[in-house]
């Protein structure tokens, strides 16, 4: 932990929330800091969708509806920006043209920053980058549990023959070794698939999956025995595409499916993992084109708010 006492967000009782540079939160940016714990850094970058594109306008939406979160969280009784050093660690650079090599910048930047701090919470972008992410944290930390919160698989094998693409980055992840399949699930899925056989290559990949039909009938409490079972304390990775929200909680999204989480459910599902050994977590497919009265961006920030929090208490 940073030796220093915390630097925290600009404080909105002298500067209205609303001016100055949205960074996450508005707290400081990583230059402006000795030390930082835990980093949040944009991901920038698009070229990877199968739909609607805009996710590279993610970063900055979510940073800007994120002014108005306060220091303390009372739902799990934490000032996390006043027990470790939070920073924003602004965007890492990704050659739009060039897919290949923006994966390769992203498995870089992440791995450098990962050697500055503790953690990072990184905000996308599209869910392509889950692939360098984990490339980078596996530098780190080995194979990890993966929690993979979204309305999809992306185990998906190649889109127009291409093998990296945001509906394949867990498969090419399970591929490489990067995840630890015995203890990792997806949250959420739900909607029309090309077939019954994405479920069976999925399910032999090592998934378990708990359904976004299951929240609803079962509830938050039933789904976090199941995800807490499966991951023990082992080192946890946690991926949310915002689309496993309902597009009436995430409207601002590339891939809309009917019939997801409420971001209440979201909220509550984190909670319920805080005590857990997380050690990195995304926020993806924010697509503001598509978002009404930062409707998508406000849910995003709180997740992101949520997540740090819950790290914050294990640093
Ligand atoms: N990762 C996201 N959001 N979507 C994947 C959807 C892939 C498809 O178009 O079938
Ligand atoms: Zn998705
Ligand atoms: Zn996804």
């Amino acid at each position: 932990m940073s030796a220093h006492t915390p630097q925290g967000p600009v404080d909105a009782s002298k500067t209205p929330r609303y001016a100055g540079l949205a960074t996450f939160a508005k707290l400081p940016r990583i230059e402006d800091v000795p030390e930082a714990d835990i980093a949040i850094v944009g991901v920038p970058f698009d070229t990877g969708v199968s739909y609607r594109p805009g996710a590279r306008f993610g970063p900055n939406h979510v940073r800007d509806a994120s002014r108005l979160l306060r220091p303390y969280n009372p739902a799990q009784d934490v000032s996390p920006f006043a027990s470790v050093q939070v920073v924003d660690a602004g965007d890492i650079v990704a050659n739009p043209f060039n897919l290949d090599e923006a994966v390769q910048q992203v498995d870089d930047a992440a791995t450098e920053l990962g050697e500055q701090v503790d953690k990072i919470v990184t905000i996308g972008g599209d869910h392509t980058i889950a692939l360098p992410l984990l490339r980078a944290i596996n530098k780190k930390h080995g194979p990890v549990a993966v929690l993979h919160f979204d309305a999809h698989l992306d185990t998906w094998d190649t889109y127009f023959g291409a093998p990296t693409t945001h509906g394949t980055p867990f498969r090419r992840a399970s591929e490489e070794g990067l995840i630890d399949l015995t203890a990792s699930m997806h949250g959420g899925t739900r909607g029309p698939l090309y077939g019954k056989g994405d479920l069976d290559d999925d399910a032999k990949l090592g998934f378990q999956i708990v359904t976004s039909e299951f929240i609803e009938e079962e509830g938050v409490p039933a789904a976090l025995r199941r995800i807490r079972d499966r991951v023990g304390d082992k080192p946890l990775y946690i991926s949310i595409d915002i689309d496993v929200l309902d597009p009436a909680h995430a409207p601002g999204t590339g891939t809309p499916e009917a019939g997801g989480l409420t971001s209440r459910e979201m909220l509550r599902l984190i909670r319920g993992l805080a005590d857990l050994h997380i050690v990195g977590a995304d926020v993806v497919e924010v697509a503001p084109a598509y978002d009404h009265a930062q409707i998508t961006a406000v849910a995003a920030s709180h997740v992101v708010y949520e997540l740090v929090s819950a790290m914050a208490a294990r640093v």
